[in-house]
């Protein structure tokens, strides 16, 4: 990593604390500005207070099974905390028809209903809210309004709804963070102990960096002009190492219990990185010794949370970082990380991704494509002179520049359909290239707009499946379906009219089609 960061500095011209000055190099601190850094933590402690108050109330009326829907950061910071505190939480975060229904069908009567969405616009959370709305109506149950808790940013559509059903409303001002209302109310009404997970943050605890240097114990009150605060050194990291050619975050967890926070790191790093032009690609792993650790373009990063300082965690490798701390610990150090590495790399803070491809599907109506072939229970579409499914995953692969990447996106169930997600070890195992997965439309959140606005550097392997008990979005013109197909025809078009190739499988019978794929792949 000292090499690393010795090369980054004389291509960035940045000097990073701890790393010898280059002559001619910019400090590092004269290009942060410390109001583009998300806040350190929530100053809200009446938050802990209303959120045991109102996890009483439900409790007391027999509702004892919280769902939360929202996308992206409105959602992963409180999966990621339950997830690693065992605390059962039913996300929703997809537009599958099939994911939407078994969480519909799953204890129904005993649910609460955290609608998450800084915007209030979000399509899918909108859809969400309103299947959940109608389905409490349908099941004839007495208070819908109060099964509903809204996080939403002040003068949002959401805070106008939550008002006129008699919601509960918490309003989150500042930018998203896991230690808002957005990732503290749902975790928190699920069971989670969040004032606990608050206290792990503070003091600031001292995640390191192994694998050639280690860093000094943070200083009790870390600004952005302190060199010791790992943060800072974390960011500076990222954003010299991707100057360098290293735009792929390999990250993994080492095994020592956080689990999931892989997920949250790459949506917040893609999201923080995005609008920059360069991208740093975040790759989620396995494990450390994963397919796609390694190569030139490649940091590795693995978190965990009970490795003592200078040990190297297990899996078999030497990451390049490691960052080491308690799950509270984590979100303060990468959430102020990212920012950091996105202003370096001149990243634009406020770019959303582009909902236009959906909406522009959803008008003019769904594409009629024919499959160039089938085969098995996959259908092939897109630009090959294949016959044979592998044939036409490895002529994708081989278009795949030599630093540049292979995305499979499955607009899949993730909880039905989890097997899919195997298709990224085994196309990096196959391919001497990063490859990332990603389950549609979550990724399209965060990832999805490095596709498209980062370098051209990627090929695309989409699966969608067959929907066979479709459910309508009320009072909209759509079913789910159809928004989920939408979504995936809209990220093709948008992807190909930047003249990046996709090939589109889609699964007629999804178990069988898995399978396939799988076999077909490691065969
Ligand atoms: O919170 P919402 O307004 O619903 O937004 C949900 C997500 O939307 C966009 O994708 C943003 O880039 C994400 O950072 C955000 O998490």
């Amino acid at each position: 990593m000292s090499d690393l960061l010795d090369d980054a500095v004389t291509a960035a011209g940045l000097t990073v604390f701890g790393a010898a000055s280059v002559p001619g190099s910019i400090d590092a601190r004269t290009r942060l500005d410390p109001a583009a850094l998300p806040p350190a933590r929530s100053d809200d402690h009446d938050l802990v207070a209303r959120i045991t108050a109102l996890r009483a109330e439900f409790l007391s009326r027999g509702l004892d099974h919280v769902v939360l829907c929202g996308m992206g950061e409105s959602s992963l910071a409180a999966e990621v905390i339950s997830r690693t505190l065992g605390v059962e939480l039913t996300v929703l975060d997809s537009s599958d028809p099939h994911q939407v229904r078994a969480a519909l069908d799953d204890r129904l009567a005993r649910s609460v209903v955290v609608v998450a969405s800084r915007s209030g616009s979000t399509v899918e959370t909108d859809s969400h809210r309103r299947a959940y709305r109608q389905a409490f109506e349908d099941a004839g149950l007495q208070d819908v309004g109060r099964r509903f808790v809204y996080v939403t940013e002040p003068g949002s559509p959401l805070a106008t709804t939550a008002r006129e059903t008699g919601s509960h409303l918490f309003l989150a001002s500042s930018a998203h963070s896991a230690f808002s209302a957005f990732g503290l109310v749902p975790s928190g009404l699920a069971g989670v102990r969040v004032d606990t997970l608050l206290d792990e943050a503070f003091p600031r605890p001292a995640p390191h960096f192994a694998a050639g240097f280690s860093i000094a114990p943070p200083a009790p009150e870390p600004s952005a002009a302190d060199f010791t605060d790992p943060a800072l050194m974390l960011g500076a990291a990222l954003a010299t190492g991707a100057l360098a050619g290293r735009d792929k975050l390999a990250l993994a967890s080492d095994g020592t219990g956080l689990d999931g926070l892989s997920d949250w790191i790459e949506h917040i790093v893609a999201s923080a990185t995005a609008g920059s032009g360069r991208g740093l690609l975040p790759v989620v792993l396995e494990n450390p010794s994963s397919w796609g650790h390694e190569g030139p373009d490649v940091l590795s990063v693995t978190t965990g949370g009970a490795l003592a300082a200078g040990v190297m965690p297990g899996g078999g490798i030497a990451p390049d970082l490691a960052v080491n701390g308690p799950l509270g610990a984590q979100f303060v150090v990468w959430e102020r990380a990212a920012a950091i590495a996105g202003h370096l790399l001149g990243a634009d803070p406020s770019a959303r991704p582009d909902a236009e491809p959906t909406r522009l599907v959803l008008d003019a109506g769904l594409p009629h494509e024919t499959p160039v072939f089938a085969d098995g229970a996959v259908e092939v579409y897109g630009n090959t002179s294949a016959t044979t499914l592998v044939a036409a995953v490895d002529e994708l692969a081989r278009g795949v520049p030599p630093l540049g990447y292979l995305a499979a996106t499955a607009y899949l169930d993730r909880v039905g359909d989890a097997a899919a997600a195997g298709v990224r070890d085994a196309l990096a195992a196959r391919v001497a290239r990063a490859v990332t997965f990603g389950w549609g439309p979550r990724y399209l959140h965060s990832t999805g707009r490095l596709h498209k606005g980062g370098p051209a550097t990627g090929s695309f392997l989409q699966i969608t499946g067959a929907v066979t008990d479709d459910l309508p979005v009320p009072g909209r013109p759509y079913t789910f379906g159809e928004l989920q197909a939408a979504q995936a025809a809209g990220d093709r078009q948008a992807l190909q009219a930047g003249g990046r190739p996709v090939l589109r499988l889609h699964l007629t019978d999804r178990a069988t089609g898995i399978e396939q794929l799988l076999a077909a792949l490691g065969g």
